[in-house]
């Protein structure tokens, strides 16, 4: 700021030289004296073009490192939130705010607002000038920057209203953008891409009308801020040259007066740039905060408590809990559960689809935190916890598998930093954090061989051995999660990151779906060596898992309604052998739902699309039904003409 109004003021001394040099040299006829002043004005250009270079110099290493902090505080905060918190934010938005926003920030603190605060600085001091040459001429350009002062004043109202919409719209734009790169298979398959990309194109259509809106706005603020002063200056000339020739001004005086206003001239036009500019960086700036100020809930405790060698007892007394956008005419979707799982035991969680088995199991890790009643671990409230140590206790493996862009190793081996020095932590963090990999990071060789027969272990127990056979073997970076993989590869995998972890208590969301029968039985075999010294609790979407289980919860509206034993419960619950008979039928009907499919689906010319998307999503044990209801979906009437909204037509 120093540099870059000291070069203003530079610029503003020029005039008085010139001044001297007209009323001098000029009047007199001295031509001789003319040229040390010349010399001078000479001097102040070059020193204000330093100026101007140490003031760009300058705003370089402060701009970036506070875009760089800023980012790093709300990738933190993104990462501290809970999951709740990303239910309702769309990635796009967020995407947005990591990106352009911050950038805009940068932009503004490295430029924007130095020259806000410099010109305007500069404006005061350089009307002051004029006032003081003639106070009648600087009296015109006082009385022209009223109107300035009330259009801008009008002007960021409306345009931080639509700087908003424009900066949210954008991060619409991101969210659908990363929907459908994530989405591309499902849009191919339907041979929804064209449709997906007029949907698309309105939203562009939408942010570029809002931008358009935005331009207007800074168009007309430009124009006031050019006329204005324009018709001052020539208010300014004719009274000037009048006033010259009364004699009240001299010629030089004249001069410098229109040179100063020169001078100011640029300042004054920028302020209209500078404002919309300063607007922008607001919003980000409101929008980068509407993340950081977001209030976790799910935090640590002031004073964690931490149990060293858990058993693996894992109690839920009176748990109630519903998400945060559940209507208020809705019970609790957990009403009141109490489960005791005894350590070392496997538990089994059934109930039909939509009780609550995945709210349940995300409990645990404190995805979400119950809303009353308590979960506790060896006896030790879960949130008396800190959440990482929870976390090493009590590890997760979900149906949908998620694989970060890293190699099979780090995924695998993401619970266990110890191995992988910070390695782990980074796979999930970052994409470049594959590759080099912490396998080399930490160099101690009985760490190394360790973490080998962790992996090996891990991956023979979820009968991941394909990994040997990728390009790398074990060290193949795996596609954005995962995407180069099978869904049954994925949950292999996904599975062999939970059993790696080693954690007291095993929580598996119905991690086996995806898998054929066949590969199901050989996991299943190698995961009762792992159950039988770890807590387990096993959402069980087949009767084939409910098997691998000791004891089997039943989830009935809300509540555990019945514990024991697969042949206690078949015997004395009607409900869990109306859930258990439900289970056998639809994997009977999975198992031949897809041929069914392929033999009556019609000659439609989308059979053959149909055929091959069965096949691909049948291949390695991907679930017959999904097969199934792709085949009856592409040979269904368009979509269009059922009625469907853009949006449901693509979710199907
Ligand atoms: N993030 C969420 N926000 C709001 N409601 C949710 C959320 N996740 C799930 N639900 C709702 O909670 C209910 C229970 O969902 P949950 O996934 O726990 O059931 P589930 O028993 O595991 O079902 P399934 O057997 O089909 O996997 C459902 O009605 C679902 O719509």
């Amino acid at each position: 700021m120093l540099a870059s109004l000291s070069a203003q003021l530079v610029a503003l001394s020029i005039p008085q030289v010139l001044q001297s040099i007209v009323d001098g040299p000029l009047t007199d006829g001295d031509a001789a004296s003319v040229v040390p002043l010349a010399l001078l004005v000479l001097g102040l250009g070059v020193l204000e073009a330093v100026l101007i270079a140490l003031r760009r110099w300058f705003v370089l290493t402060p701009g970036t490192r506070v875009e760089a902090s800023m980012r790093n505080a709300l990738y933190a905060k993104l990462e501290d939130l809970p999951v709740s918190f990303h239910d309702r934010w769309p990635s796009g938005q967020l995407l947005s705010r990591a990106v352009s926003d911050l950038n805009i920030i940068r932009r503004w603190l490295s430029f924007g607002l130095v020259l806000l605060v410099v010109n305007l600085v500069v404006i005061v001091i350089g009307i002051g000038i004029l006032v003081s040459m003639n106070w009648m001429l600087g009296l015109v350009f006082l009385v022209a920057s009223v109107p300035l002062w009330i259009v801008g004043y009008r002007f960021e109202g409306r345009y931080s209203e639509v700087s908003r919409r424009s900066q949210d719209q954008a991060g619409d734009l991101a969210t659908a953008v990363e929907e459908s790169v994530h989405g591309i298979r499902v849009l191919k398959a339907f041979g929804r891409g064209k449709h997906a990309l007029s949907t698309f194109r309105a939203q562009a259509e939408t942010l570029r009308s809002t931008e358009i809106e935005k331009a207007r706005l800074d168009a007309s603020i430009w124009t006031w801020l050019i006329v204005v002063p324009a018709a001052a200056l020539s208010v300014c000339l004719v009274l000037g040259v009048w006033l010259a020739s009364q004699g009240v001004l001299t010629v030089g005086e004249l001069v410098a007066f229109f040179a100063t206003a020169a001078v100011l001239a640029w300042p004054i036009e920028s302020i209209g740039f500078l404002l919309a500019f300063s607007l922008d960086a607001r919003t980000a700036t409101d929008r980068f905060f509407d993340i950081l100020d977001t209030r976790n809930e799910i935090t640590d405790p002031e004073r964690p408590v931490s149990v060293e060698r858990p058993r693996g007892e894992l109690v839920f007394s009176d748990v109630h809990f519903r998400y945060q956008d559940a209507p208020d005419r809705f019970d609790d979707l957990l009403d009141g559960v109490d489960l005791e799982v005894r350590p070392g035991e496997t538990m089994a969680l059934v109930g039909l689809t939509g009780s609550g088995k995945t709210t349940m199991t995300a409990l645990t890790t404190r995805l979400y935190d119950v809303t009353a009643g308590s979960i506790t671990l060896d006896g030790v409230d879960i949130r008396a916890l800190s959440r990482e140590e929870l976390r090493t206790h009590i590890a997760m493996a979900f149906e949908d598998a998620t694989l970060f862009s890293a190699s099979v190793r780090d995924n695998v081996l993401l619970g266990r930093p110890e191995l992988t020095g910070d390695g782990g932590a980074d796979a999930a963090g970052t994409a470049d954090a594959a590759g080099d990999g912490p396998h080399e990071a930490s160099g101690d060789p009985e760490v190394l061989a360790e973490a080998e027969r962790v992996l090996a272990e891990a991956l023979r127990i979820a009968q991941a051995g394909f990994v040997y056979g990728l390009p790398d073997g074990v060290d193949t970076k795996v596609g954005e999660e995962g995407m180069s993989l099978s869904g049954g590869q994925r949950q292999r995998l996904a599975l062999a990151r939970a059993v790696a972890a080693k954690p007291a208590v095993l929580v598996l969301d119905d991690p086996l779906s995806a898998l054929d029968v066949s590969t199901e039985a050989k996991v299943e075999a190698e995961l009762r060596s792992v159950l039988a010294s770890t807590t387990a609790l096993i959402v069980a979407h087949r009767p084939s898992t409910v098997m691998l289980a000791d004891r089997v919860a039943l989830l009935e509206y809300g509540r555990i309604t019945a514990v024991g034993t697969h042949s206690e419960l078949l015997r004395e619950s009607e409900h869990y052998r109306f859930v258990i008979s439900s289970l056998e039928d639809e994997e009977r009907r999975q198992a031949t739902a897809a041929s069914d499919r392929v033999g009556r689906a019609p000659r439609d010319g989308r059979r053959d699309d149909a055929e091959a998307i069965a096949a691909a999503m049948a291949d390695d044990g991907e679930r017959a039904d999904a097969a199934a209801s792709a085949l009856r979906e592409l040979t269904e009437p368009d979509l269009d003409e059922r009625g469907l909204t853009d949006r449901e037509g693509v979710a199907r």
